[in-house]
């Protein structure tokens, strides 16, 4: 399936509104996150191999902020555990259509994958059923920050024994030099996928009041206060990182 360059912040914008995930958004998303999230091919891909241990029968799997599926079909290319069953769950309607889309033809390519439902809600409102498996790759961070440790209870509530929660984020540094250096770093690996000076910028501005990064510290912290009884982090690339938290 196609999709089109990231050149939403490529014009002058003035203002430059807050960042939605809207239908433009998902015109462009998977160049956008790929050119804008270091390592994201490769996390999204190896959470499907980290899945796949982590999975047991007769369980659900959760894609919570799935935006258009990237992780559900790594899911579902590495999870062979019977009678398993992903629950994608996104509340921006454009994301959900598209993904639902994206899904469709990964079923008409492959035989015998997981059976998948994508959901249209917020994820601080779902009924969790019992879990194997839940995956938060870079939506924590777009949850207001009152309501994190709420979420993350009910994540610690839904998980089997054996299973995992993972959760991938954008990085704060509590050092200012550390903070800087690798956001200075990251503004260069935007630079050497294509994006302007102009671009960076104003994505920067646009994202600035509705996604918030916490410090590796403030995650560990919280997941350690929300019941979860090991953090190990298993990927960072620059500001961009991934845990596994085991209930
Ligand atoms: C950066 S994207 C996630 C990327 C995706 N997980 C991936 O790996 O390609 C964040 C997603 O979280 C969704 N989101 C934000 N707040 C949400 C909420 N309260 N409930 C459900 N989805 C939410 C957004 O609509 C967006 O699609
Ligand atoms: O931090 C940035 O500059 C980003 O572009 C990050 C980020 C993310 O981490 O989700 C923000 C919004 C888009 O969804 C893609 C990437």
């Amino acid at each position: 399936m196609t999709h089109d360059p990231d050149r939403l912040f490529a014009q002058p914008l003035a203002p430059v509104p807050d960042f939605v995930f809207n239908e433009d958004v998902v015109r462009v998303f998977p160049d956008m996150i790929k050119r804008s999230v270091p390592g994201y091919p490769a996390i999204v891909e190896n959470i499907g191999v980290l899945a796949a241990h982590f999975a047991q029968p007769n369980t659900h799997l959760y894609d919570l902020g799935c935006s258009l599926g990237a992780v559900t079909q790594a899911l579902r290319r590495h999870v062979q555990a019977e009678r398993c069953r992903v629950v994608a769950v996104d509340n921006s309607l454009a994301m959900v259509e598209r993904c639902r889309e994206y899904l469709s033809a990964q079923d008409s390519m492959f035989q015998e994958l997981l059976p998948v439902q994508v959901v249209e809600a917020d994820i601080l409102k779902l009924d969790f059923q019992p879990a194997s498996l839940v995956t938060l790759n870079f939506t924590l961070q777009f949850i207001p920050v009152e309501q994190r440790s709420t979420l993350l209870g009910c994540i610690h509530q839904a998980l089997l024994p054996g299973g995992a929660l993972i959760l991938s984020e954008k990085l704060c540094f509590a050092d200012a030099s550390t903070h800087e250096l690798l956001n200075e770093l990251h503004f260069a690996f935007k630079r050497a996928n294509g994006y302007s000076e102009l671009e960076i910028a104003q994505k920067r501005s646009a994202i600035e009041n509705v996604m918030q990064p916490d410090s590796l510290e403030t995650h560990r912290q919280r997941l350690l206060d929300a019941g979860f009884k090991q953090v190990l982090p298993w990927f960072q690339c620059l500001n961009f990182a991934s845990l596994i938290a085991l209930p």
